[in-house]
């Protein structure tokens, strides 16, 4: 076999369909976040370049996936992003994970190349604490504000701050946080992110039922999303939604997405890497065999 059939889908063993594609663009970044998981990845690696980036999403459009995220590392430390995106074909959804520190002055041409929305990681809206938690220099925090600035001008909306809980660090901060998205109107949204504790910090690890219970009873609806069964708590005109990945059959039982690594390799769970497949070098025509391979050796679960 090779090329994708008119209509074919990727279903893995688990009946879990394939419809977004998750990839990492670099494995470089500008802060060294304390928590910081490489989306599964040790060291760095060689980049794919731009004709490989889009061979891989128009495959992958061919086979009916047609959510994109672009994540890194840092995405944005690659010059070439505007040239990738306005290479890809159209696509439902097409977005980018940033911790914004370079988003200000590209917001626009990322925009005008086709992106359609971002998220942006900020923990904390103290200035001293994100220092912490980045372990960067003074300065890089009001840069994180201007970029999302930019983005909301921009229209890479809606706009979604991914804020790691961290226990006693920034736990208490969830108000104040949903405060401040409720000054964009509904363009700035809050998505709080479990701990997936790779570097054995325990003393940060919350109790992610506890969270749940106290967004729900401040909370006027509840929503859920088909990607990861995740929960969106709608309070007081604001939307929250909770990712949680941690010892969560539900969240895996209900990914629908394949990833690719910064190197090439279409990896179809984020948290093994021994079933990668490499598609670096493959021509175009070898990619759908390649595609059926890798979602052939999906896993049920992150940890089995
Ligand atoms: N275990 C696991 N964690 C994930 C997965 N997808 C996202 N995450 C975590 O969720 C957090 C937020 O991810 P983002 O890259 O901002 O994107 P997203 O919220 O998943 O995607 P959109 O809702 O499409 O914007 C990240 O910290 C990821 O580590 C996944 O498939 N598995
Ligand atoms: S911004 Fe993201 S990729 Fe960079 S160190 Fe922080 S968590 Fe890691
Ligand atoms: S950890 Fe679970 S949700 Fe994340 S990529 Fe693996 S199977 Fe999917």
């Amino acid at each position: 076999m090779s090329s994708a059939g008119t209509g074919e889908v990727l279903t893995d063993s688990y009946g879990r369909t394939v419809r977004s594609l998750r990839m990492s663009i670099t494995d470089r970044c500008n802060l060294n976040c304390i928590y910081c998981h490489n989306e599964g990845h040790v060291g760095h690696s060689r980049e794919m370049p731009v004709d490989t980036i889009v061979n891989i999403v128009e495959v992958a459009s061919q086979f009916g996936i047609n959510r994109l995220k672009l994540s890194g590392g840092e995405p944005l430390l690659r010059k070439d992003l505007e040239e990738a995106l306005t290479r890809l074909p159209d696509m439902r959804d097409i977005s980018l994970t940033t911790n914004a520190v370079l988003l200000r002055d590209r917001a626009s041409s990322l925009k005008d190349a086709g992106l359609d929305r971002v998220n942006i990681s900020l923990d904390t809206l103290d200035p001293e604490k994100y220092r912490t938690i980045a372990k960067c220099s003074t300065g890089m925090f009001d840069r994180v504000l201007d970029g999302i600035h930019a983005a909301v001008d921009a229209g890479l909306t809606p706009v979604k701050l991914n804020m790691v809980l961290l226990k006693d660090l920034n736990d208490d901060e969830i108000k104040d946080m949903l405060d401040f998205t409720r000054g964009y109107g509904g363009d700035v949204m809050l998505q709080l992110i479990e701990l997936m504790d790779f570097r054995d910090l325990p003393q940060y690890r919350i109790n992610a039922n506890e969270v749940e219970k106290s967004l729900l009873s401040v909370s006027s609806d509840v929503q859920v999303r088909e990607l990861h069964k995740r929960k969106k708590y709608i309070i007081n005109g604001a939307e929250v939604e909770f990712v949680r990945p941690v010892d969560n059959t539900e969240f895996c039982a209900n990914c629908n997405r394949l990833r690719v690594s910064a190197d090439g390799k279409l990896k179809p769970c984020l948290l093994v890497n021994n079933n990668l497949v490499d598609v670096l070098n493959a021509t175009k025509d070898e990619l759908p065999d390649l595609f059926r391979l890798a979602v052939s050796k999906r896993v049920p679960f992150c940890r089995d």
